[in-house]
């Protein structure tokens, strides 16, 4: 593996003042990534995800070299970003969902023009990355049209655009899906798998929509109170979260709960239709066997466990821990 995104024992502490009293301040510390590792090797695509305030944000702020981290090592490419930002900015792009990087007041293609002078691309390649990404992202009519009067998602395209322009071998991505509606996300996805695969472009992507992960990434990184808490595919935080499949029984007739082996258990009850919930990791095989020779059996289902309520009880748990 070449590691193209290293960090060891990463941390990231604010200082904060807090105001208590008329004239009292106090100071406290915000530990808002806390002792993180992990390595991306080029060409991979990661999501990173984790609930608000989780140090998702600060994270990639430290990778582009915004924030300096205050404990740790991390280079990318080599290269320490807070020490050489504008090295490194001729190698990473960054789009921020719920900011723009396109001038507000001017038509898109004038942007663009702006970011060829700025990061001087040479002519012939930012001539052959505008036609593509124009061509991937849809972008012909819009080019012309001032940023202002872009929709979101015709917005989020042009931001996108903007980053990839010098060919950047990393993009991070910060939530590049939020508010748009379907045919927009589908666009951005279907364009992000492209570019992955053609030019192993190294992606990390940060969302709260979790489809986003399931269509794009093999791999994903769960950040929690600034601790990383999971790494790793993304079917493996099934068994992570210790979720439960539901196995869903309709019987011929209305009748008590049937009575299963623990810790699988009827959970919901529905005139002849039934609901069991049973761990994920165990074969629905023994108990569909056991409820077929008990039981007047008419048909029967097992739903997966939902991803998204996964994640949530897997925070939920942690969540208690702290607490207890
Ligand atoms: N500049 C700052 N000064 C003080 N505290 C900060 C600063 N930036 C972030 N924090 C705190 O650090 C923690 C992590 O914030 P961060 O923005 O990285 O989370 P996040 O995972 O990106 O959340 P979200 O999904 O809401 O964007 C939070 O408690 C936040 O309040």
């Amino acid at each position: 593996m070449d590691p193209f995104i290293e960090l060891d024992g990463v941390e990231k502490v604010f200082d904060v003042r807090r105001k208590t009293g008329f004239l009292k301040r106090e100071r406290h510390r915000v530990r808002a990534v806390d002792s993180i590792s992990f390595t991306v090797a080029r060409g991979e695509m990661v999501g990173y995800i984790g609930p608000n305030g989780a140090g998702k944000s600060t994270t990639i702020k430290m990778l582009t070299g915004i924030l300096t981290p205050s404990g740790g090592r991390l280079r990318v490419a080599g290269i320490d970003p807070s020490r050489e930002r504008t090295r490194l900015a001729h190698r990473m792009g960054v789009v921020f969902g719920q900011r723009t990087t396109l001038w507000w007041d001017l038509p898109l293609i004038d942007s663009y023009k702006l970011m060829h002078r700025m990061y001087r691309i040479p002519d012939a390649r930012y001539r052959e990355n505008l036609d593509r990404m124009v061509e991937l992202l849809d972008l012909g009519e819009l080019l012309a049209v001032p940023v202002r009067q872009l929709s979101l998602g015709q917005r989020m395209r042009g931001d996108i655009a903007a980053a990839l322009l010098h060919d950047p071998e990393v993009l991070y991505l910060d939530e590049p899906t939020i508010g748009l509606d379907v045919i927009s996300k589908t666009k951005v996805r279907d364009f992000l798998r492209q570019l992955n695969a053609e030019r192993a472009t190294t992606v990390l992507l940060t969302t709260h929509d979790l489809q986003d992960i399931e269509q794009l990434c093999s791999r994903v990184m769960v950040i929690d109170h600034g601790r990383l808490v999971y790494d790793g595919a993304l079917a493996g935080l099934h068994e992570a979260g210790e979720s439960e499949r539901t196995l869903v029984v309709d019987l011929e007739r209305e009748l008590p709960p049937i009575e299963a082996p623990p810790p699988a258990r009827v959970v919901r009850v529905e005139g002849p239709r039934q609901w069991l919930a049973f761990p994920a990791s165990a074969s629905a095989a023994g108990l569909v066997a056991r409820i077929a020779a008990e039981y007047p059996l008419v048909d029967l289902s097992v739903r997966e466990p939902d991803i998204e309520a996964v994640i949530a009880k897997m925070y939920a748990e942690r969540a208690d821990r702290a607490v207890s």
